[in-house]
């Protein structure tokens, strides 16, 4: 099993690093064989990164450094992700399931012939080779997957898999990334979409706190946002709370937003329909706080409140902070 190399794709940030995802994929990577990661940056930041994921449980990482990555597309990412694969001829592939993962999942997969299995919440082992878990149906049911040949490449749902790799110097190899294609995707400009926040991003976070149409307008939102930096938990919302315009729409949980695996999970003024738990319902614990005790939330909740949540939340807010003086 410890030959059985399992390559990882390890996002950095402009900094040099790591994204969150990282300990996740190669933690994941570590309970099927020896992780493998590969790293594409812009020039000067790719050692760090490496030592990093080492430190997270990388045996061998592959570097390759570029002045288009940041403007160039995906390109860049693939075909360095190509020559490891070439080299160490891997078992599975892990890749974050965000936009940038799933696109290279979807260009590899063509290049290589091989399956993708999207979206999933956990990885084993069988004699027969690895499979991967999915939630489906608004998470009612757990399905399993697997390739009858070849290797499976597996996009992650972040904050859904606890297990973590053991430090390690890793080998390190540099790739010579070459000439890229003229027909490569790159950004010409951009401005930015979202003020930047200093809360933890929605996906991987390990609590969020959530606002439905319950917080009844944008100045009754902020009660989740108060919550939400007492804790130090990401903010969500629900369909009904960015179509009224609470919060944006980067924020919404479920079947047409951002599907998320915390820990701990807080719903205020959320009623629980299935496209909401669609995003939500593998979080590891669920708190919910509805003045009506039959809302669907409540069935799924591991604790429940009812009462009303501009009574409930303050109170709830003060405590933290006694706490935390
Ligand atoms: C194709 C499709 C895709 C969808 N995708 C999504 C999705 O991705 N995410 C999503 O969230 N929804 C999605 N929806 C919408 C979904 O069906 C629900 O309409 C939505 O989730 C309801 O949001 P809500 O719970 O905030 O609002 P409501 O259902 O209106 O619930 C509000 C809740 O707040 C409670 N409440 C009211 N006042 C208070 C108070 N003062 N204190 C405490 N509790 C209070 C009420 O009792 C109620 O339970 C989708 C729908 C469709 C058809």
């Amino acid at each position: 099993m410890a030959e059985q190399k399992i390559l990882t794709y390890l996002p950095v940030l402009p900094s040099g690093e790591l994204m969150g995802s990282a300990a996740e994929l190669l933690g994941a990577a570590a309970q099927l064989g020896t992780p493998v990661g590969v790293i594409v940056t812009t020039p000067g930041v790719s050692q760090a990164a490496a030592e990093s994921a080492g430190e997270l449980g990388a045996a061998t990482v592959y570097v390759a450094e570029h002045e288009a990555v940041g403007t160039t597309l995906t390109e860049p990412t693939v075909n360095v992700f190509t020559t490891a694969w070439e080299s160490v001829s891997p078992e599975a592939v892990l890749v974050p399931n965000d936009i940038d993962g799933r696109d290279l999942a979807a260009r590899l997969s063509v290049r290589t012939h091989s399956a993708i299995a999207a979206d999933v919440v956990g990885v084993h082992r069988d004699e027969e080779g690895i499979v991967a878990h999915h939630s489906v149906y608004g998470s009612t049911f757990t399905t399993e997957s697997a390739t009858t040949h070849g290797t499976l490449i597996v996009t992650l749902r972040e904050g859904a898999v606890d297990h973590r790799g053991q430090a390690v110097t890793p080998e390190i190899h540099r790739v010579e990334l070459g000439e890229l294609s003229p027909h490569a995707a790159s950004i010409t400009e951009f401005s930015a979409s979202a003020e930047a926040s200093t809360r933890p991003d929605l996906r991987g976070a390990p609590t969020v706190v959530s606002g439905g149409r319950g917080l009844g307008s944008a100045e009754g939102f902020a009660l989740a946002e108060q919550l939400a930096d007492a804790l130090g938990a990401g903010l969500g919302a629900s369909r009904a709370a960015v179509d009224a315009g609470y919060a944006p729409h980067s924020l919404q949980v479920g079947q047409t937003g951002v599907t998320v695996a915390p820990d701990l999970y807080i719903a205020l003024g959320i009623s629980g329909a299935v496209q909401h738990l669609a995003g939500m319902q593998t979080a590891k614990t669920v708190v919910a706080i509805n003045k009506d005790p039959e809302a669907p939330i409540f069935d799924i909740a591991d604790m429940g409140i009812v009462g009303d949540v501009f009574e409930v939340v303050p109170q709830l807010i003060e405590t933290l902070k006694g706490q935390n003086s």
